[in-house]
Formats: C-alpha cells, sequence, structure tokens
C-alpha cells in the first residue's frame, strides 16, 4: 500500500451560515495525481487553504506528512509550505523580470548559501524538463499561454516540492496547448516523483491527469475513485451532469 501523504477526517468548516466543507474525507497517496472537481464556490480553496494553515478548520483533523496542521507553530508551517508547491491559474511570473529571473526569485528567497553556478545550473536543468531552454532570457510577455504555464510549472518546482497543487492548469488555453499542459502535469510525477493534486473543471484535463477523481458536493466528497468509477455509473445526478456539460453539451 502506497504511503499516506495526506489524510483528511470529518473535516468542517463554515462562514457564519455558510457551510462550506461538511465533513470531508480524503486519503491521498504518494506519487499519485488526485483530481479535485466541484463546481465555483464548492469549497476547492478553503480546503487546500487548510491543507496549507491559511484556514483552520472547525472540526476534524487534516493531516500532512503525518502532522496535524492546525497544531503547527509558524516555523513549522513555513516548512510544510516549502513541500507544497502551488502552481496558479495564471502562472504567477513576473511580468518585470525574464524567464530566468523568475526561477532565481524563489530559490534565493527560500535557499541560503547557494552559488550562482548551483542557481543557474538548477534553473536550466528545470527548463530543461519543461521543454523550454531557450526561454532563459526572455520576458514573459514574449511567451505564448501554454509557455507561461510551463514556466509557471518549472518556478514552483524549483524548491523541490513533494507535493503539486495545480489550480485549473488548463484554465483559457486552446485543446492542443490543454493535452501539452496535461502531459506536462504526468511528465513532472514521472520525473520529480510528486504527489498531485489538481482542481479542474476540465473533465479531459482530468481523465488524462487523473488516478482518481474526487467530487466534492454539499460540502463532501460524494465520489472518489478512478474516472470510468466516479462517471460510468454515476447515480447521483450532479455528478453525472459535470460529465455531460464537458463531453455533451459543450
Ligand atoms: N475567508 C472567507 N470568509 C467568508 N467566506 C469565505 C471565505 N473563503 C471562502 N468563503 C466562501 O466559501 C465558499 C467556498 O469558496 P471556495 O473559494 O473554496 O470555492 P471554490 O470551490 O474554490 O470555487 P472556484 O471554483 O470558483 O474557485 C464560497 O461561498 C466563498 O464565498
Amino acid at each position: 500500500m502506497a504511503e499516506k501523504v495526506v489524510e483528511i477526517r470529518g473535516l468542517k468548516k463554515s462562514f457564519g451560515d455558510l457551510k462550506v466543507l461538511q465533513g470531508v474525507d480524503l486519503d491521498l497517496f504518494k506519487e499519485e495525481n488526485l483530481v479535485v472537481l466541484g463546481k465555483s464556490g464548492s469549497g476547492k480553496s478553503v480546503l487546500i487553504k487548510i491543507m496549507v494553515g491559511l484556514l483552520k478548520q472547525d472540526a476534524g483533523t487534516m493531516h500532512v506528512f503525518g502532522k496535524e496542521v492546525s497544531r503547527l507553530n509558524s516555523k513549522q508551517l513555513n516548512e510544510l509550505r516549502l513541500k507544497i508547491g502551488f502552481s496558479f491559474q495564471n502562472s504567477a511570473l513576473y511580468d518585470s523580470m525574464t524567464v530566468k529571473e523568475n526561477l532565481e526569485f524563489p530559490l534565493v528567497r527560500n535557499v541560503k548559501n547557494l552559488t550562482k553556478g548551483e542557481i543557474q545550473k538548477k534553473i536550466e536543468g528545470l527548463l530543461d524538463s519543461v521543454g523550454l531552454p531557450q526561454t532563459i532570457n526572455q520576458m514573459p510577455s514574449e511567451l505564448s499561454g501554454g509557455q507561461k504555464k510551463r514556466i509557471g510549472v518549472a518556478r514552483t518546482l524549483i524548491l523541490d516540492p513533494e507535493i503539486m497543487l495545480y489550480d485549473e492548469p488548463t484554465a483559457g488555453l486552446d485543446p492542443i496547448t490543454c493535452m501539452d499542459i496535461n502531459n506536462l502535469i504526468n511528465e513532472v510525477r514521472e520525473q520529480f516523483k510528486t504527489t498531485s493534486i489538481v482542481i479542474t473543471h476540465d473533465l479531459t484535463c482530468a481523465k488524462v491527469t487523473g488516478d482518481r477523481m474526487a467530487v466534492l458536493l454539499d460540502g463532501q466528497f460524494k465520489a472518489v475513485g478512478s474516472f470510468n468509477e466516479v462517471f460510468a455509473h454515476a447515480d447521483d445526478q450532479r455528478v453525472k451532469s459535470f460529465y455531460d456539460y464537458n463531453f455533451i453539451e459543450s
């Protein structure tokens, strides 16, 4: 049985009268790609924020690498956050910096005592890994949307995270570039042995990247399993409607 990286049990979170998470249970295993599906406002970001200690749950537990996140002190939280790489929807590149400077920035800020040569080697290695060595001196404005996403992923990988969080990785991209990013997510797992959570509304992305899907509905994961387990035999009309929207109506 693969090692558990995240274990969530009975997690609840409300904001005033708004019950967002109402008893979430989930396991995330080492080196798996887990896709989290849920309509807008279902609580996906709240769940991630509790995972990295930006919000505290009202009840239940969130263990990451065996430790209950809400009990960590600020030093421990910083250490945890360095192990979790967040790849943002908009790539989060600094427009005024070159690709090289964008990759250098998190390294210089978080890893002490690296020589210039080591930094250069790391940046070049990662640009090779994402297939974009030629962009090293370019500005983000000179890159395509897909290239920006790739550089964004390289920037996240530079701190050697153990968990990768991909937030809407294919949003706003054409179908071919979407496939390119889906492949990248799988390549990253193979090359860097990362465990990944992919938050997406794109079922092609879910199918291609996800070992398991988890559908957040009414504040709980109602359906968890392989793509076929979740969608081929979906009893819940709302789970089915995800599929219908992506593959029939669109
Ligand atoms: N700090 C907060 N204070 C009050 N309400 C909040 C707070 N954070 C989130 N919410 C509410 O919790 C609900 C879930 O929000 P969340 O951002 O997790 O949704 P989501 O599933 O990530 O949506 P999307 O797909 O649009 O990103 C929303 O109704 C949101 O308004």
